[in-house]
């Protein structure tokens, strides 16, 4: 496992002082794949060089397997390193090395005998479902395959966490799929730590059992994937999964915007209308099984006249709740249409602060 510490980092000195990244902490288990996301510049690319202390941290620690590797000395730190593994969005390979001879780089710099050598790299092509393109060089391989032999060169001193910066940023959907797919399968054969850094968010949804968003060099929201997404006040979740385009609600209906918190059940929409005794229309909905979650995001349009407590317990009841984040803008044109959010149920229940 990989834990940061309070990890900081800044450039320069005072007055003059940049602090790039602000006191993290994160830790990636065993066998977990944990995504840092952010907008460009949030500092995701100081994290990867500090996580492999290719930067030294100002502050904090870098903890692999118990060891705080900031407090190596530089012999015991080059050895330490072997345990994280790294893949970049370069692939970085040498184009005049074949496959295979990529991915021996690190044994025979370390040298690992030459019969060893070829064994482990069969088993690593093997591993990453490259076995046929040993003999292959770069330019003849697609963009997909070139991080894989990226990712079996990473894998051959055998570490325990494996860090993605970007990795499948450039990467064709389906390239970015079988890598994922890849990773996935490291994650659980081979027990892998991995902290995937991105700033693709469909990506993160694939990969990721763990999310944070990095802003500014700090941590401002962090979590299990399903349950960010199914967490109607996440700001993260609703970046995550965006709110579904909705239709207009009907003269006289108000817009709710409604999240999945568990087990809704199939014929929700209808059970909410039998409660309510009123229609309710279906706006917009996106319902998808993300690790092995029901995650769902739906608009309805109800009657201003149903009573608006009664909506959200009913919803509650069901298994949904009103969603606090990226709630539809204020639609009064027409004096028809108007959201709903959490904010608005004090008022809306009759409710006083
Ligand atoms: N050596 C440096 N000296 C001073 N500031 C730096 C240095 N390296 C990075 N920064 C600053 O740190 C901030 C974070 O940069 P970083 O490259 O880590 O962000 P990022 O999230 O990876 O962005 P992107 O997605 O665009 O690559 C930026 O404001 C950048 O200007």
């Amino acid at each position: 496992m990989i834990r940061l510490d309070q990890l900081s980092k800044v450039y320069g000195t005072a007055p003059d002082a940049v602090t790039v990244l602000d006191r993290l902490d994160l830790a990636v288990d065993t066998g977990r794949v944990f995504a840092v996301v952010g907008p460009s510049g949030a500092g995701k690319s100081t994290l990867a060089q500090c996580v492999t202390l290719l930067e030294k941290p100002t502050s904090g620690r870098v903890v692999v397997n118990g060891d705080d590797l900031t407090a190596l000395g530089a012999q015991d730190l080059r050895v330490a390193r072997r345990r994280i593994g790294t893949i970049f969005q370069q692939d970085g390979l040498f184009s005049r090395r074949t496959a295979a001879d990529n991915v021996a780089l690190p044994l025979q710099y370390l040298g690992v005998t030459k019969a060893e050598t070829r064994a482990r790299v069969a088993e690593l092509l093997d591993r990453v479902g490259l076995a046929d393109k040993a003999q292959h060089y770069p330019h003849q391989l697609s963009g997909g395959q070139r991080q894989r032999v990226g990712i079996a060169r990473a894998l051959a001193l055998r570490p325990s966490v494996l860090l993605s910066d970007e990795a499948t940023s450039g990467l064709d959907p389906d390239s970015t799929a079988s890598i994922v797919r890849l990773l996935r399968e490291l994650r659980d054969d081979l027990g892998l730590s991995i902290l995937f850094i991105t700033h693709e968010m469909d990506t993160v949804l694939q990969v990721a059992d763990s999310v944070a968003r990095l802003d500014h060099g700090r941590i401002v929201e962090q979590g299990e994937l399903t349950a960010l997404l199914r967490d109607p006040d996440s700001a993260l979740g609703a970046q995550l999964r965006p709110e579904p385009l909705a239709l207009p609600a009907a003269a006289g209906d108000r817009v709710w915007s409604v999240a999945y918190t568990g087990d809704v059940p199939g014929d929700w929409i209808l059970r909410l209308a039998a409660r309510l005794d009123a229609p309710v229309a279906l706006l917009g909905a996106s319902v998808e099984q993300i690790d092995g979650a029901a995650i769902g995001r739906a608009t309805l349009g109800i009657p201003q006249t149903v009573d608006a407590a009664g909506v959200d317990s009913a919803l509650r009841e069901l298994g949904l709740a009103v969603r606090g984040a990226a709630i539809p803008p204020l639609d009064d044109r027409d004096g028809a249409a108007r959201p709903a959010s959490p904010d608005d149920l004090p008022e809306l229940i009759g409710a006083r602060a």
